[in-house]
């Protein structure tokens, strides 16, 4: 595996793997890699000639008052999880590399932003729209992989790759979990000891959910109702949204019906952490 932190140099032998013929796979990530990750790159790695990985806490996609300052970050550890997965490029450029001194033209993402995390991290789907342009022109992926455990993230970056004609397949992976059903994610590291054990109720209260579904319950407010509640009997977390929409288009509905997904954000106090379910209603 080569480490590359210049977008010129990592372009310029891209292309010429290109002009051979070679397909390309890509996965974007912001480091602190864990077996989620591993996941798409293995993916990647079966379905694609060559692997491009990109480490990036990008700046553009974080309020304020969020964590990137404090996103966990470690290169070395990174390097060798992605060079056992298969990476052949790991892009791993500064925030300088990749906006210079500010950023001249950035991406605003119109549709399917208005809920969700779109709506509670206000700005934050324009940071990724904009770093994966930059992405995807400097590496011109055939595929690009993204993990279901950001599946608004999904939606919108179909809406990216259509809307800009980009000549990329997108491939959503499913969301790889603990053994307890805990969501793998960078930001776990940063839950005590308490809080990981409560964290598994996340999910916990999605399959109750789905259970509830499945046994007939249509209503989509008694359905957040029952998440609600589960997760405030047996966790401390604070509720940042409990949400049902029509998916991938993440329309509203009251009555369930067709592919719907069900989401969900909780803060913890250094982590704040989402999941979903999405289930088809026949
Ligand atoms: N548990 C998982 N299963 C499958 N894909 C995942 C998982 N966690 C992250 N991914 C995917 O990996 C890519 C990079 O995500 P990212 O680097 O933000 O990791 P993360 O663990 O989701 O971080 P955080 O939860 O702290 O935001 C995204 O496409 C994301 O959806
Ligand atoms: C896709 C991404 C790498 C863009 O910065 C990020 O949003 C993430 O890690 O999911
Ligand atoms: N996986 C989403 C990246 C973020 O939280 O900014």
């Amino acid at each position: 595996m080569k480490t590359f932190t210049s977008a010129g140099e990592l372009q310029q032998v891209l292309r010429e793997q290109k002009s051979n013929q070679k397909s390309i796979g890509y996965v974007a990530t912001m480091g602190y890699l864990h077996e989620g990750h591993a996941t798409l790159m293995e993916k990647a790695r079966k379905e694609n000639d060559i692997v491009v990985l990109s480490i990036f806490v990008n700046p553009l996609q974080f309020g304020p008052n969020e964590d990137f300052e404090t996103y966990p970050r470690d290169l070395e550890r990174d390097e060798n999880v992605a060079a056992n997965a298969g990476v052949d490029y790991l892009f791993y450029p500064t925030v300088q590399e990749m906006y210079g001194e500010e950023p001249s033209v950035k991406v605003v993402v119109q549709s399917r932003t208005d809920c969700l995390c779109g709506r509670k991290r206000p700005g934050h789907f324009d940071g990724v729209a904009t770093v994966l342009t930059k992405f995807f022109n400097i590496i011109l992926p055939d595929r690009a992989y993204f993990g279901k455990k950001d599946a608004q993230q999904v939606a919108v970056i179909d809406g990216l790759i259509k809307d800009f004609n980009f000549p990329i397949e997108l491939v959503a992976v499913d969301t790889v979990r603990e053994e307890d059903g805990l969501a793998k994610s960078s930001r776990n590291v940063y839950l005590s000891d308490g809080e990981r054990m409560e964290a598994k109720e996340l999910y916990q209260s999605l399959l109750k959910a789905a259970e509830a579904i499945d046994s007939g319950e249509r209503n989509a407010a008694a359905v957040t109702a029952l998440v609600r509640k589960h997760i405030e009997a047996h966790t401390h977390g604070l509720i940042d949204y409990i949400e049902i929409y029509q998916y991938p288009a993440l329309k509203p509905l009251e009555t369930l019906s067709g592919n719907i997904i069900l989401a969900l954000a909780v803060k913890f106090k250094h982590a704040r952490l989402i999941d979903n379910i999405t289930i088809n209603i026949k």
